[in-house]
């Protein structure tokens, strides 16, 4: 099977600080990847280098099959991207604002509102609709960036911490649909910090550690035999076995006067 992406070798630093020293991974078509890793190994990184948005030191990346290059912007059409933060425009409402960005990806803008209506009735947002997202809740504003993602179709999705402030009701429900999107054939990179929702949704998981991938595979072939949570696994792989003790002195500190 042909990856849907493909990392060969890549190098990125900021400034003098090395970031990634030669990730090299491949993604299948019609999976569900989950990337994790510590904070700032350099998830959000990959994902913008992928997408264009941050440019690449060394190395290649495919998507669809081509090399991408600086400027490449058609593969762009077929990618669905929920950032782990953005700048909403809060004076739109709603639906002006999915009209914007349904636009942007080429549809007719009656046709993008009418969607986006559609899909924050099916979330119970019916009644934001028409508000301006300058008075929206964190969930009902990540609920709106998910929702832009995902508008125009497209076969492959990046989802950065997408859960981000979204109720236990919206988190089933976007559990769901991501995985009735890959019974559909579209592949989602999901980058996440909530381990339990990653080993439950991930066909393969990819760990980041040290500007590399350290394991990749599915979650039973990184588990063995061994029993352990995805938690349990991520903390023994990135070296991290002190949370106890590193507690206490967070405490003593605080309690010491
Ligand atoms: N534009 C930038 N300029 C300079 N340094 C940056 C820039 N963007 C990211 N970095 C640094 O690169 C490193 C990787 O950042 P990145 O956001 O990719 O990590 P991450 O794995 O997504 O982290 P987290 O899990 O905390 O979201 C961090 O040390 C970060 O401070």
């Amino acid at each position: 099977m042909a990856a849907i992406i493909e990392l060969s070798d890549v190098y990125k630093s900021y400034e003098v600080t090395p970031i990634l020293t030669g990730l090299s991974f491949s993604v299948d078509p019609g999976t569900i990847v989950g990337y994790i890793g510590p904070n700032g190994a350099g998830k959000s990184t990959t994902v913008k280098m992928i997408l264009g948005l941050t440019k690449v030191d060394r190395g290649t990346i495919s998507v669809f099959g081509q090399e991408i290059h600086p400027g490449d912007t058609d593969y762009k059409k077929r990618i669905g991207y929920v950032p782990e933060s953005a700048d909403v425009f809060d004076v739109l409402t709603a639906k002006e604002y999915l009209g914007f960005v349904g636009q942007l990806y080429g549809m007719p803008q009656a046709d993008a509102e009418a969607k986006a209506s559609e899909l924050l009735t099916i979330v119970g947002m019916k009644s934001s609709i028409d508000a301006r997202i300058s008075g929206f809740s964190k969930g009902m504003r990540q609920m709106v960036l998910i929702i832009a993602s995902l508008l125009h179709n497209p076969d492959l999705l990046f989802w950065d911490e997408p859960l981000n402030g979204l109720d236990a009701n919206s988190v089933l429900i976007i559990e769901e649909v991501l995985q009735r999107l890959r019974d559909s054939g579209k592949t989602i990179f999901y980058s996440s910090h909530i381990l339990d929702v990653v080993q439950k949704v991930s066909d393969r998981i990819l760990l980041l550690n040290d500007g590399k991938v350290i394991a990749n595979g599915t979650f039973a072939e990184l588990n063995a035999e061994k029993d352990q949570t995805l938690q349990e696994l991520f903390n023994e792989l990135t070296g991290f076995s002190e949370h106890g003790q590193k507690a206490a002195d967070f405490v003593n500190v605080i309690e010491a006067g």
